[in-house]
C-alpha cells in the first residue's frame, strides 16, 4: 500500500467530532489538528453551535427554551453552518473539523424527551462526513471530569445526566451506522487525549490511501 499525501487529494475532508460531555471532543480536535498541520494538512477547526447568527441563537437561548424548537434551532444552525462554512472550506480543499454535529444533534435534544425519529428526520438532509468519530467513555469517568472542570451547560448538571448522555449516543451511534455513516468510536477512558488524536489521525492516513490503491 502506497501512503500519498493528504494534500494529493481533489477536495477537502470532512471529520466530525462527537461524544458524551467530558469525553474530550474540544481537547482532542485541538490535538488532532496539530497532528495534521504537522503533516502538511490545510486544517479549518469549527465547531456547533456555530459563530453564525443563528448559532448565536442556539447559546444564547439553550438555557431557556426547550424541546422540539431547540431542536429545530440547532438544526437550522447546522444547515446553515453547512451552507457557509463546513462546505465551502472543504471544497477549498482544506481538512474541516468540526466539534460536534448531527450526533449531538440526535443526543442532546433527547435530554428534553424528543423523540429520536424527529430528530433524524429534522437532521436528514445534512451532509454526511467523510468521517464520524464517536467518542466513548463511562459515565463515572466523565462525569468526574466535569465536575473539576465545571459544565458547560444544563444537560450536565448531574452524574446521572453523563449516564443518560452515555445511553443516547450509544443508539445515536447504532443509528448512524445502520445508516451507512462511517463512524469510528474511540474509547477515551484511560487514552490521553493526544493517543485519542493519533488514532484518528491514523484512521484517516489508512482511509485516504486505500482509497486512492
Ligand atoms: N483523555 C483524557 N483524559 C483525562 N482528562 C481529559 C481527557 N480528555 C479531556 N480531559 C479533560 O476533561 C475535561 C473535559 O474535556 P473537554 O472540554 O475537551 O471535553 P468535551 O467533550 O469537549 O466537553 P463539553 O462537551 O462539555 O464541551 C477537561 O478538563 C480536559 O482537560
Ligand atoms: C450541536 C449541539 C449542541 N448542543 C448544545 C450542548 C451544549 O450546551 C452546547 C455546546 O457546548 P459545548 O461546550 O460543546 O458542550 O450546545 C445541543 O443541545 N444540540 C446540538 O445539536
Amino acid at each position: 500500500m502506497k501512503l500519498r499525501p493528504f494534500s494529493e487529494r481533489q477536495r477537502g475532508v470532512f471529520v466530525s467530532v462527537d461524544g458524551p460531555s467530558g469525553a474530550g471532543k474540544s481537547t482532542i480536535v485541538r490535538h488532532l489538528a496539530q497532528l495534521l498541520v504537522a503533516a502538511g494538512e490545510d486544517v479549518y477547526i469549527t465547531a456547533e453551535p456555530s459563530t453564525g447568527p443563528i448559532g448565536a441563537m442556539c447559546r444564547d437561548l439553550t438555557e431557556t427554551i426547550t424541546g422540539h424548537a431547540l431542536a429545530c434551532l440547532y438544526a437550522a444552525d447546522r444547515y446553515y453552518h453547512l451552507e457557509v462554512e463546513i462546505r465551502p472550506h472543504a471544497e477549498a480543499g482544506r481538512f474541516v473539523i468540526s466539534d460536534r454535529y448531527v450526533p449531538s444533534g440526535l443526543v442532546m435534544q433527547r435530554f428534553d424527551g424528543i423523540d429520536p425519529a424527529f430528530l433524524w428526520q429534522i437532521n436528514a438532509e445534512a451532509d454526511r462526513p467523510d468521517l464520524a468519530v464517536i467518542l466513548e467513555a463511562d459515565p463515572d469517568v466523565i462525569s468526574e471530569r466535569l465536575t473539576e472542570r465545571g459544565p458547560h451547560n444544563r444537560f450536565q448538571i448531574s452524574p446521572s445526566s453523563s449516564h443518560a448522555e452515555v445511553h443516547f449516543y450509544r443508539q445515536a451511534t447504532e443509528r448512524l451506522i445502520q445508516a451507512g455513516f462511517d463512524v469510528l468510536r474511540v474509547d477515551c477512558n484511560q487514552r490521553p487525549a493526544e493517543q485519542s488524536a493519533a488514532l484518528i489521525r491514523d484512521r484517516l492516513m489508512t482511509f485516504f490511501a486505500s482509497s486512492k490503491e
